[in-house]
């Protein structure tokens, strides 16, 4: 399993969100140098499926996103039929029950050591009060964070993804084994676009996130390598 970063740099995931493959490419082996493993997520999967993600992962550790959501019968074929591309980090949302991540864990085991790290989605970073109300969840977006957060660690989920608001909350109430994933970063000054729940990234992992998630104020700079080294060098180290 990838093992918790230990440098700067290794905390950043840059999110390679295009369609393009061959954009995702040149993103990909730009980044690649700067960061612990890169994002890849629905837009290219959809787009280039397995040979993106086999073209990711010959140049750094894949973070698979694909936020896997169904029955765990279907979501544990799924689990197995994405082994062989070796993903490092593979997302299921946490919405889906301990039913569905035990058998995604299950799935995941056949791997052995080499098994990516399983991680439960939470309430995603999109999401403000108003809008999980307007779902049907009681309480705000803190209190469903940690109540889907215990139902997936008590259910095999390695770790989280979670908004950098709920971090040092999750981090009270687990302590240091779950791994954290934390996207909704913004560097000072950038724009928030559709993300709700955001910090900066040096408040993400001053909080205790393990890696943040970093799209588009990274793929959209000019020099998104230069953009990817300016962040590793707010984080503390
Ligand atoms: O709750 C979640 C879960 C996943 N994401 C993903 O992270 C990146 C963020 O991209 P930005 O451009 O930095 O907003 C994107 O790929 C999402 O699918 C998330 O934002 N929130």
């Amino acid at each position: 399993m990838l093992a918790r970063p230990t440098t700067p740099a290794a905390r950043l995931i840059p999110a390679i969100d295009t369609g393009d493959p061959a954009r995702a490419k040149v993103l990909a082996t730009a980044l690649a140098p700067h960061c612990g493993a890169l994002k890849l997520g629905l837009e290219l999967f959809m787009a280039d499926g397995p040979h993106a993600v086999r073209a990711m992962a010959a140049v750094a550790p894949v973070f698979l996103d694909l936020k896997l959501h169904d029955i765990p019968n279907t979501v544990a074929g799924a689990v197995r039929s994405l082994l062989p591309l070796k993903p490092a980090m593979l997302t299921l949302h946490g919405a889906g029950g301990g039913a569905m991540i035990g058998a995604a864990r299950e799935a995941a085991e056949k791997a052995g050591a080499a098994r990516p790290v399983l991680l439960a989605v939470t309430v995603l970073t999109s999401i403000d009060a108003a809008a999980l109300a307007a779902t049907g969840v009681a309480g705000g977006p803190v209190q469903q964070v940690l109540r889907l957060a215990r139902l997936a660690l008590d259910a095999g989920a390695d770790g989280l993804v979670c908004s950098p608001q709920e971090v040092a909350r999750i981090r009270d109430a687990f302590g240091e084994r779950p791994l954290l994933v934390v996207p909704g970063i913004r560097p000072a000054g950038s724009a928030a676009g559709d993300q709700a729940r955001t910090a900066t990234p040096a408040e993400a992992v001053a909080a205790g996130a393990d890696w943040i998630v970093v799209g588009r104020p990274v793929t959209g700079a000019a020099d998104p390598a230069a953009a990817a080294q300016a962040i590793a060098e707010s984080l503390p180290a």
